[in-house]
């Protein structure tokens, strides 16, 4: 089949490259005439394992290749899929900007019957709006349909070519039909519904996994008070198959360029036909202060923070992504500074598109883990790199001024730690000698 996929972020790129993977002709367009440079010298602007391997292979069999020529792409193919951002704009409604000038696009370029599929994430009634504006633009007939992404990044070649399932919302046999040929080879749970509710599916898996973080989150914080461990609960309750293990980890919140967004814009659908989203609103809640556990962790540790050397370790949203859009770490950075301290910071591959957004002069950027510790007041673990995990915590503690160790995201077992001796805060786990450390100690 030929295909056009429009945009060539996270979403764009790799179902490009998968569809392409499957035998596919695809051409990936994005109107970024600099991306298209980088992706035609062979360069992938994101960070995402597996995937140049992958595009490299299918460049060189004839398969996949990048245009900013919207109208070229589309001479010949027979599927577009529209895969631009829905960014949010500051009331946390979708940014439908980039949708819409697509859609007029598509509707200048349309010479022949096309099935126009929108896989970007996008709030209920798009696809007809979408609909509306191409046809405002042409007389060829074209039919839309709805097929969601539910990758993850850091994963996404292996979440795209084994999928849990392919939702395909679509109004009529032929569409249907053509989408489920595209997506037999990659599973067989393809479930086909109304357009409509493939949106919504979206957006309700999205919140519904972002409940489970701000559930687990509270219990963490409870556990910290009761004495109990959040890592045993959210084991004992993960193996009952109606709760499941997944998205049980306690930590410092979830960020990322989906959950934060798509939560607040589902609140957002909800208020459009006057409905309160009232447990949406509170989950979006918890997870905003539950990143502020680090900082009172650290206030409990050494009483103040003014003048203080904080390590950081980890400032991508999750591992395996440079992606930091609305990594907590930005927000727990602001807040060191504010409080006067220095951030010392590290990240494997997301220092980059972080100094971007963060370019604060008194932060402190560390090319080498080690480096960012040496000297420091406390550690503070934000993102589970496997990196730091391999780190002799013992060569840690030695390097730094005070053994504090605020593990953000519950990475380190007692095995690890056994050897050093820090005064040791996790996420809604007992914490380690740190009473007699702290506060009696170091300040
Ligand atoms: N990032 C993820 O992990 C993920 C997963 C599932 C779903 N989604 C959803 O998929 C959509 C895309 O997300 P993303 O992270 O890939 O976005 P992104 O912002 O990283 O990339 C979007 C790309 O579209 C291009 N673009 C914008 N307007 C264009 C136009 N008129 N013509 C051609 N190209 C154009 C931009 O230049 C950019 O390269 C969003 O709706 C998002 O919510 C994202
Ligand atoms: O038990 C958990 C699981 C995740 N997280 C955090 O949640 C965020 C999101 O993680 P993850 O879902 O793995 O990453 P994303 O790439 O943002 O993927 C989500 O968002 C995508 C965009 O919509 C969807 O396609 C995916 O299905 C959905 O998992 C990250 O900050 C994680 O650290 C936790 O705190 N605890």
């Amino acid at each position: 089949m030929n295909i056009t996929v429009v945009g060539t972020g996270y979403v764009g790129l790799v179902s490009g490259v998968c569809y392409a993977e499957l035998g596919n002709r695809v051409v990936c367009v994005d109107k970024d005439a600099h991306k298209i440079m980088q992706l035609e010298r062979g360069e992938i602007p994101i960070y995402e394992p597996g995937l140049k391997e992958l595009a490299d292979a299918n460049v060189r069999r004839g398969r996949l290749s990048y245009t900013s020529d919207l109208h070229e792409a589309m001479r010949l193919s027979e599927l577009v899929i529209i895969a631009v951002g829905t960014p949010p704009l500051p009331s946390g409604e979708a940014d439908m900007r980039y949708i819409e000038s697509v859609a007029a696009e598509i509707g200048e370029a349309l010479g022949h019957y096309q099935l126009i599929v929108i896989k970007s994430t996008v709030p209920v009634g798009t696809n007809e709006a979408v609909r509306g504006l191409i046809a405002a633009r042409t007389r060829q007939p074209f039919e839309m349909a709805s097929v969601p992404e539910f990758l993850r990044e850091g994963s996404a070649v292996q979440d795209t070519l084994h999928p849990d399932r392919i939702v395909i919302g679509a109004d009529s046999s032929r569409a249907a039909h053509t989408l489920q040929e595209l997506h037999r080879p990659l599973t067989d749970q393809l479930i086909v519904t109304d357009i409509r509710s493939a949106e919504m599916i979206k957006y309700a898996s999205n919140a519904f996994l972002a409940t489970k973080i701000s559930f687990i989150n509270e219990i963490a914080n409870i556990c910290e008070k009761v004495g109990a461990d959040v890592t045993e609960v959210a084991g004992g309750m993960g193996l009952d198959r109606r709760i499941g293990a997944a998205f049980l980890r306690a930590g410092i919140g979830y960020g990322g360029s989906c959950f934060p967004k798509d939560t607040k814009a589902l609140i957002q659908i909800a208020g459009n036909v006057a409905y309160d989203f009232k447990l949406l609103k509170s989950v979006v809640e918890v997870n905003h202060m539950q990143r502020f556990g680090v900082i009172d962790k650290l206030l409990r540790a050494l009483g103040h923070l003014q003048g203080r050397r904080v390590a950081i370790w980890g400032l991508a949203f999750k591992p395996e992504t440079d992606d930091v859009r609305d990594a907590p770490a930005i927000e727990i950075i602001e807040r060191l500074l504010e409080l006067g301290a220095t951030p010392v910071v590290h990240d494997p591959i997301a220092m980059p598109n972080f100094r971007r957004i963060a370019a604060d002069p008194r932060i402190v950027w560390c090319e080498q883990p080690l480096d960012a510790v040496r000297g420091a007041d406390a550690l503070c673990l934000l993102t589970e790199w496997s990196q730091y995990l391999r780190q002799d915590l013992r060569e840690v503690e030695r390097a730094m001024a005070r053994p504090i160790l605020i593990d953000g995201r519950n990475a380190y077992s007692a095995e690890q730690l056994a050897g050093a001796h820090f005064a040791y805060y996790p996420v809604g786990r007992p914490a380690m000698n740190n009473e007699d450390i702290a506060l009696h100690e170091l300040i």
